[in-house]
């Protein structure tokens, strides 16, 4: 194509929740489309429920606290307002969207979570009956496995919002996203990044999807945005979590990653599902090639409901609230 034909395209719209970290992950992408497709680009904001909610002060419960995000984007693509919309992969739910396609899954960031401690602290160094802030079921769970006698206490708003809870001492800590912080500039607030060996993150976290229209010819040209080796591994994390999502409530953590074995690339998956309460788990691990990542993921999914993780998401006295049932804040 000559310069010339460039000129001639209109510039790609590309959707974006109004957030820092919705905007900061949006424009990166944008740069990679300028960078690597030559087509101009423009960041188009929709305005969200879940942004609306929020700013009004109500309560974000159920589902819906990751299903609203993802749903006005894609609302907005399907009308025709932009041709891209950008999330964060692990709000993406795991059922496919009519007319629309996961177009590409840039390189992913460290996908661990961090903390954000009083007094540079670790999490294995708070006192018991410290107050730690995390609205995800996930993380509660796993800090509660972890057995340091931790109250983990919900917390809302963005990112910011978060550590300034930790600097007005409202929390001893919070347990954030690495990615999220590192993409808006805060890692210098992080006390610790939890090893996964102890609290395995979530499903897809710190990858981005970039969806469009399925009959878009932008579909193709936005493949040059795809890293195999990050679309392989959260391909496995998604299909572990879809397998455990059939017949498990259970809060679910997933790491997979594509290392180099002796007769090539080799994918490495590892799971969890706990009791709200992380009083009970099952953990597992799988291993295959990254051609197969979504039958590795579904396997091992399969290999955990056996075990019995189908038992360990039922409502008993840790799961009776709302926010508990939220996958992921
Ligand atoms: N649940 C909200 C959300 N969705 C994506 C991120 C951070 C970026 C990422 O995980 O890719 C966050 C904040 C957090 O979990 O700390």
């Amino acid at each position: 194509m000559t310069t010339d034909h460039h000129a001639q395209q209109p510039p790609v719209r590309v959707g974006t929740r109004r957030s820092l970290l919705a905007t900061t992950q949006s424009g990166h992408v944008a740069a990679m489309i300028r960078e690597r497709l030559g087509r101009e680009t423009v960041l188009v904001e929709v305005t969200t429920d879940g942004d609306r909610s929020q700013a009004a002060g109500t309560p974000l419960v159920g589902a819906s606290s990751t299903g609203v995000f993802v749903s006005a984007l894609r609302d907005a693509l399907l009308r025709g307002e932009v041709d891209v919309a950008v999330h964060s992969l692990k709000d993406v739910p795991t059922y496919p969207a009519e007319g629309i396609v996961l177009a590409a899954v840039p390189q992913r960031e460290d996908p661990r979570d961090a903390v954000v401690a009083r007094d540079g602290l670790t999490i294995g160094e708070l006192p018991v009956g410290s107050v730690v802030g995390t609205g995800s079921p996930r993380r509660a769970a796993q800090l509660h496995a972890l057995g340091l006698g931790l109250e983990v206490r919900g917390v809302r708003g963005n990112v910011d919002t978060r550590i300034g809870k930790v600097r007005s001492g409202d929390y001893d800590a919070v347990v954030l996203a690495r990615a999220g912080l590192s993409r808006i500039d805060r890692l210098a607030e992080v006390t610790e990044v939890l090893d996964p060996l102890q609290v395995l993150p979530a499903p897809g976290q710190g990858a981005l999807a970039v969806e469009c229209r399925a009959d878009d010819e932008l579909a193709e040209a936005l493949r040059a945005l795809d890293d195999a080796p990050t679309r392989a591994a959260v391909d496995a994390e998604r299909a572990v979590l879809s397998t455990l999502e059939g017949g498990c409530s259970a809060p679910i953590g997933a790491l997979a990653e594509v290392v180099e074995g002796e007769d090539g690339e080799e994918l490495w998956v590892r799971a969890v599902a706990l009791s709200p309460d992380g009083t009970l788990s099952v953990r597992m691990s799988a291993t295959g090639t990254p051609s197969d990542a979504v039958g590795v993921g579904t396997r091992l999914g399969a290999e955990m409901l056996a075990d019995g993780a189908g038992q360990l998401g039922q409502p008993g006295p840790a799961a009776t609230t709302e926010a508990d049932k939220v996958r992921d804040a």
